[in-house]
């Protein structure tokens, strides 16, 4: 009940270096973006986090002006940038697929960005006119060129590379010649739609940091579009989680995963217990006792709302699980010791490495728990019987939602 709730965050989308205001898309009977409001400060890192068909996309390409809002406003630096072309709206792209030309060299392919966007705006010509354009503006214009692009080639740690073939190049230092080749032009905001998602799983996580960096280094205002969690969590200032068209919450990613405002967000941003649950009243210290499935818990959450019904989250890492006492009862005929601790016994045990998973079967329904891995000795088996225990104040009590 105390996260950021949609309304909230549309509240906060007054200011900024970057506004949306209301934005809207619809493609005919598919609305695609649904009132969105945000402000992203200067310099800030901004991810757009949603599942498949949310309008990421849509409300990135309304930002670089690919598309125009079937109502609202985008303003960059304090201009409503409504009516101007790409190339007018001081942005750099950065594609899922690159769009880099393979056969040309590194240098081709970032002064591709530069004399384009300052010729015609954006991308799209056919190579062959591209070579003619890029061979005639670079024999006029050669030295500003070369220096702009050997500037954005630093940038990007690419330097000395303006002779390789794209096609002579890795996954990761394609995806930095890409960044180059919009960086090069000097834009105010960098747009990234999906960036990594070409990348190995290995590359991908290294990427993550090589592109913060950089974007650090270059302190240039960023929106960027993943679907997936753990990349926005681990690269963002803060995320926007969008749902159906809309922004369900805007929050730092730590606030995010802390304090998700609906049950949805809370599913997607990691994993988490949801358990059913009931307020009893307010706790004798801080927050509230809340019953799950006819056991006691105390969440330090507050409760104002008429409707006892509610979601109470708990993330696995935030259960402690210990072996029961011999004569700490069955899973079978469990219940609660005292406040926030479940008897339960282990049904699965997943062992990650680093982390070990397990899941209980409990009186409150089935509860999944994580440990770092302790050693061997550490570790529980199926059928051992559990105390599970959580502080209250890793308990939340979330609104429950109209739909799943
Ligand atoms: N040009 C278009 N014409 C018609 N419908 C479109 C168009 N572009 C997007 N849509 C629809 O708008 C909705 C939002 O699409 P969008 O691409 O913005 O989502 P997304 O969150 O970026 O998804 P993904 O992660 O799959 O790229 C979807 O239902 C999509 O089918």
């Amino acid at each position: 009940m105390l996260a950021e709730t949609a309304d909230q965050a549309s509240a906060t989308g007054g200011d900024g270096f970057l506004v949306l205001r209301d934005l809207t898309k619809k493609f005919n009977d598919t609305v695609a973006v649904q009132g969105v409001s945000v402000g992203i400060e200067q310099g800030e890192f901004f991810a757009l986090l949603g599942p498949s068909g949310c309008g990421k996309t849509t409300t990135m390409r309304c930002i670089a002006g690919f598309e125009q809002p079937t109502s609202g406003h985008v303003e960059i630096a304090g201009r409503a940038v409504a009516g101007l072309s790409p190339a007018q709206r001081d942005t750099g792209m950065v594609f899922q697929n690159y769009a880099l030309f393979p056969h040309y060299d590194v240098f081709r392919n970032v002064a591709y960005g530069l004399l384009m966007d300052r010729l015609h705006g954006g991308v799209g010509r056919r190579a062959g006119a591209i070579g003619s354009l890029l061979n005639g503006r670079i024999a006029h214009r050669q030295a500003e060129v070369r220096d702009e692009v050997a500037r954005a080639l630093e940038q990007v740690d690419l330097a000395g590379y303006e002779r390789r073939k794209i096609s002579q190049l890795s996954g990761g230092q394609q995806q930095r010649v890409a960044l180059a080749r919009a960086l090069v032009k000097q834009p105010s905001v960098l747009l990234m739609d999906e960036p990594l998602s070409n990348l190995d799983r290995k590359l991908r996580n290294q990427m993550r940091y090589t592109i913060r960096d950089i974007q650090q280094r270059v302190g240039i205002t960023t929106i960027f579009v993943t679907h997936d969690q753990e990349e926005a969590m681990s690269m963002a200032d803060r995320i926007a989680l969008m749902r159906d068209g809309k922004i369900v919450q805007v929050a730092k990613p730590s606030e995010l995963y802390e304090r998700p405002a609906t049950p949805w967000a809370a599913d997607f941003v990691g994993t988490s217990n949801l358990l059913d649950g009931q307020i009893a009243g307010r706790s004798d210290g801080v927050g509230s006792r809340v019953d799950v499935g006819g056991l006691g818990f105390r969440s330090e959450d507050s409760w104002d709302a008429a409707d006892k019904q509610c979601k109470v989250l708990i993330r696995p890492e935030a259960i402690n699980v210990s072996r029961a006492p011999d004569n700490g009862g069955s899973a079978a005929g469990g219940g609660t010791r005292e406040p926030n601790q479940l008897l339960g016994r282990v049904r699965h045990v997943g062992f990650l490495g680093a982390i070990v998973q397990y899941e209980v079967e409990t009186p409150a329904g089935l509860v999944l728990a994580e440990h770092s891995f302790g050693g061997p000795s550490s570790l529980m088996e199926v059928g051992d019987n559990v105390v599970l225990g959580v502080h209250p104040s890793r308990v939340r009590l979330l609104a429950p939602e109209d739909r799943p």
